[in-house]
């Protein structure tokens, strides 16, 4: 059974069937990629997966249970964490701050009542983050800004990660770093679904990729089956009936 199963979801905003009938299967310790057209209804999906959004219909299993109508909390608690688009770390903490305060959420227990700081050294060591422990949430540049999202979702100890368009506003080499910590994280048993329209970083590190347009999934497969898929290249890649034309624009398969 896989560790995520989204079977048949559906999700509108009155007329716009925003989700439609998109099934989705996530394996333990698996980094799988999420992408698809602007408006295809990537984001709404992940809201919908981590209860920040109802389901018209459908079916959601996580770690084996129906958590189709469960709480954000709930699911939160069972092992789900995200990361948004936006940044949204607290602004006027330090970066270590905002992942103790992370920390603490999921532990229950306020530090002060703690010897330890249950980890935070260590997670802010492992994603380099050590050097900007002490400043300020929103005096930092936006790559380590996403650095601290991604420690704070890590700071839960998640099953399940999901990250919305986790490389943006990152330089290559910044995105490259960001892919290595990826694959530590799944390889430490974590998996990993992203959105993400950076195609190097998504053909470098996902084993497995759903293509999403209008609400539906319209492909899957490993990276390079979803280079070579027709289907995709024209409808989300937007390229025309030229057989060679996707191939100058498409980075290989494990680039990053
Ligand atoms: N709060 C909302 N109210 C009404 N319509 C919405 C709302 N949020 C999203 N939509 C619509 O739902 C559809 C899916 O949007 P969504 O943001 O999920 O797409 P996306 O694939 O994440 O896009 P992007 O890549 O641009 O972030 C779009 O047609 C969008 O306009």
């Amino acid at each position: 059974m896989a560790l995520l199963d989204v079977e048949r979801v559906s999700m509108r905003f009155g007329g716009i069937v925003a989700v439609n009938e998109a099934s989705l299967s996530v394996e333990s310790g698996s980094i799988t990629g999420l992408i698809g057209p602007n408006g295809a209804g990537k984001t709404t999906l992940f809201n919908v997966v981590t209860g920040l959004q109802p389901v018209a219909s459908g079916r959601i299993r996580f770690r084996g249970r129906d958590v189709t109508h469960a709480s954000p909390n709930s699911r939160a608690k069972a092992g789900m964490a995200r990361t948004f688009q936006r940044l949204e770390a607290f602004g006027s903490l330090t970066v270590r701050e905002n992942v103790l305060v992370a920390s603490e959420i999921h532990a229950g227990v306020p530090s002060w009542f703690r010897r330890r700081s249950n980890g935070v050294d260590e997670l802010l060591e492992r994603v380099g983050l050590t050097r900007y422990a002490g400043q300020r949430a929103d005096s930092v540049p936006t790559g380590v800004a996403r650095l601290l999202e991604l420690a704070r979702a890590l700071a839960i100890q998640p099953r399940l990660l999901l990250l919305d368009e986790p490389s943006s506003g990152l330089d290559e080499t910044e995105t490259g770093h960001f892919g290595a910590l990826l694959r530590e994280v799944a390889a430490d048993g974590c998996a990993v679904l992203m959105v993400e329209h950076d195609m190097q970083l998504v053909m470098g590190v996902c084993e497995y990729i759903h293509v999403l347009e209008f609400g539906k999934v319209i492909a899957r497969g490993d990276p390079a089956q979803i280079r070579s898929d027709r289907t995709v290249q024209v409808a989300y890649l937007g390229f025309g009936d030229t057989p060679d034309e996707h191939t100058l624009q498409l980075p290989p398969v494990g680039a990053t």
